[in-house]
Parts: structure tokens; C-alpha cells; sequence
């Protein structure tokens, strides 16, 4: 695997702050920005399309299509990101959600939550 640009690797900070500026409280311009749009119509609006890329991105993986596999988890991402601001949420919550997971095995932690009920 090729090393990330440095333009690359700090994409998801860059992309929070341009959707953070999107929002309808902060002057969004549905006119001239698709994410303003989609922000400005509310959730169902990109809740939806979070549920059509999920699904597209199922489709390219069954379909075992790599570079459509990419492409659709961007766009997932993506609209993920847009949801990120809706809800005043950052990129950085959920990566520092993961590096809390970071070396709990799934298996031991859902039997700690079951061994809990
Ligand atoms: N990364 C993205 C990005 N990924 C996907 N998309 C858009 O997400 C949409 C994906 O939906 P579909 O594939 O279903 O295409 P569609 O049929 O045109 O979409 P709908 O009309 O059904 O909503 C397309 O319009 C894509 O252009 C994105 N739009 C914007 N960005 C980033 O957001 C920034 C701000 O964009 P604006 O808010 O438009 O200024 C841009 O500079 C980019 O960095």
C-alpha cells in the first residue's frame, strides 16, 4: 500500500470542517452546494441516501468489484460525514471511539455484554 499524501490523509478533517460550514445555521447555500442541500432538507434527507450507498456498496462487493468497492464506500462515507454534522459529531469522535475498541476482541466483548444482562 502506496503512503497517503499529506493532502490525503488529513481529507476527513478537511471534509468535516467544509460540511460544518454547509449547515443552514452557518449559511449554507442549497443553491450552489449539494451537501447545504441535503443538510438543508433534515435528516430523512441523508438518512436515506445512507441506506442507498449502503446498499450500493453491498451490490459492488458481492459483485467482488474493487474499485466500485471503493467508490461506494466513499460515497458512503461521505454522506456518513454529512450526518456527522447534522448531529454537531466529528470525524475525530469516531475515530477515537475505534482506537478505544482497539484490541477487544468482538467475541470477548459481546460475551462481557451478555455475561452483563
Ligand atoms: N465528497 C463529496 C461527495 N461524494 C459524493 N458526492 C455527491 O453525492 C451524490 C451521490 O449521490 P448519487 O450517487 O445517488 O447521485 P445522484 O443521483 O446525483 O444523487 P441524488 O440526486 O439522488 O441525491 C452525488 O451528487 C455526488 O456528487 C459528493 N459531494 C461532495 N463531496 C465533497 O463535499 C465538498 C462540498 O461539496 P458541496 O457541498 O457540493 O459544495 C466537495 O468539495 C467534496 O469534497
Amino acid at each position: 500500500m502506496t503512503k497517503l499524501l499529506p493532502s490525503e490523509s488529513d481529507i476527513l478533517y478537511r471534509l468535516a470542517d467544509t460540511l460544518e460550514s454547509r449547515l443552514p445555521q452557518n449559511g449554507g447555500d442549497p443553491s450552489s452546494s449539494y451537501s447545504a442541500k441535503l443538510l438543508a432538507r433534515g435528516p430523512d434527507a441523508f438518512l436515506k441516501k445512507i441506506g442507498e450507498e449502503a446498499t450500493e456498496l453491498v451490490m459492488a462487493a458481492k459483485d467482488n468489484a474493487a474499485d466500485r468497492i471503493v467508490y461506494e464506500m466513499a460515497d458512503l462515507w461521505f454522506h456518513s460525514l454529512v450526518a456527522l454534522a447534522h448531529y454537531k459529531l466529528r470525524p475525530e469522535d469516531v475515530l477515537r471511539e475505534l482506537a478505544r475498541r482497539e484490541g477487544t476482541s468482538g467475541l470477548a466483548e459481546k460475551a462481557a455484554r451478555n455475561e452483563a444482562k
